[in-house]
């Protein structure tokens, strides 16, 4: 880096659910949902981020919502690189004209295939980074929520995102065990989605089913009850019909994802060498990502673990903030697939 350098790399969390974009030097400034709205015929981008989420359902047929990310991976390619480039572009509003192109440090999930992190360099690269070093997600995650990594000390971290849960030990700068898997926030959607489709034949939206999960969503058994009026289609008439739904209801129709969740951390910590396993009974299991918010979740997950668990206080930012970061240690990443993970000295 020359002395007078006007460098402005980047931190970026490419979610399945949200992206958000970190500064070095002013921090989290991009926040908006992974949503590209296109104009059919045209193709032409008719909306990025919130603004696209709102269309969600509620398109003529000459506009298609594309939610470009699924699992963690990119799904769509190019919608991908376009809203990146526009990502990007935002952030990067202020920076001078003069300014060289920004390295870009980028999270990717813990369990992608080599291909799939080629694509998210290449995508990156082409929305106009210097450089793409890709950062393990869990990894990023426990640099975001401030756990000492670098230190020879296990710290257990799970991100439940929209499209991935990734379980991680952490301890001297690497990951030691760690678990990925394809369940998180949009599949407690899609079971709200089939639980009020096969008990009321009631169609309703991915939109509402989200605002069912964080209105009145919870993980375990013993909860006050409460009830919610929901909107949708009746499968039978095909009219508009409402229906009133219990937490209880919503609670037991997100079973099987909380249970896929615990044991993804069960079997994580069966993996844990003991050393790291009696640090972690110490020091509890973090959770973090914005499906670590389901009410009860942690409680649950410290019952079936029998150890102390705590939620991050900004759980919707801390691979964002971890990718940031991270920025620091730029010259101990390198692009290499499959060991993003781990910085190289
Ligand atoms: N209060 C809440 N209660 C329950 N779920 C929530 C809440 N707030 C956000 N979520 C869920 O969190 C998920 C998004 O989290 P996040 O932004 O961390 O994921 P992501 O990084 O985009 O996804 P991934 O890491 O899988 O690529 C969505 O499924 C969203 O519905």
């Amino acid at each position: 880096m020359g002395k007078f350098s006007l460098s402005q790399d980047l931190g970026v969390d490419l979610g399945t659910a949200n992206t958000l974009v970190f500064v070095k030097g002013q921090g989290v400034v991009v926040k908006e949902p992974t949503v590209v709205a296109t104009n059919v015929q045209t193709g032409d981008i008719q909306a990025v981020g919130e603004s696209a989420k709102h269309m969600i359902g509620r398109t003529p047929g000459s506009i298609s919502v594309v939610r470009p990310m699924k699992d963690g991976v990119i799904a769509d390619y190019d919608t991908t690189a376009v809203m990146m480039t526009y990502f990007i572009k935002q952030a990067m509003r202020k920076r001078s004209l003069f300014a060289r192109k920004p390295n870009v440090m980028i999270c990717v999930p813990s369990g992608i295939t080599m291909v799939e992190e080629r694509a998210v360099i290449d995508a990156t690269k082409q929305a106009g980074a210097k450089e793409a070093f890709p950062i393990a997600e869990p990894f990023a995650a426990a640099i975001g929520v401030g756990l000492p990594v670098w230190e020879p000390m296990g710290s257990m971290i799970v991100d439940i995102g929209g499209g991935t849960t990734e379980v991680a030990v952490i301890s001297l700068g690497g990951i030691v065990t760690s678990r990925s898997i394809r369940t998180a926030g949009d599949n407690m959607d899609e079971a709200i989605t089939n639980y009020i489709r096969k008990e009321y034949s009631l169609m309703i939206g991915e939109r509402s089913a989200e605002s069912i999960k964080m209105d009145i969503g919870a993980a375990g058994e013993e909860l006050e009850n409460v009830d919610m009026d929901i909107r949708g289609r009746d499968l039978l008439t095909g009219l508009p019909k409402t229906i009133t739904l219990t937490s209880r209801e919503v609670a037991a129709s997100l079973e099987d994802t909380v249970a896929g969740i615990t044991q993804a951390v069960k079997q994580t910590l069966e993996k844990t060498p003991p050393e790291l396993a009696a640090d972690i009974v110490d020091r509890g299991i973090v959770l973090t990502g914005g499906g670590s918010l389901l009410k009860n979740l942690d409680k649950v997950i410290s019952e079936e673990t029998q150890m102390p668990v705590f939620v991050a206080e900004e759980a919707l930012e801390s691979v964002v903030i971890g990718t940031g970061k991270s920025l620091e240690y730029i010259q101990r990443f390198r692009s290499r697939p499959n060991v993003s993970s781990r910085p190289v000295e």
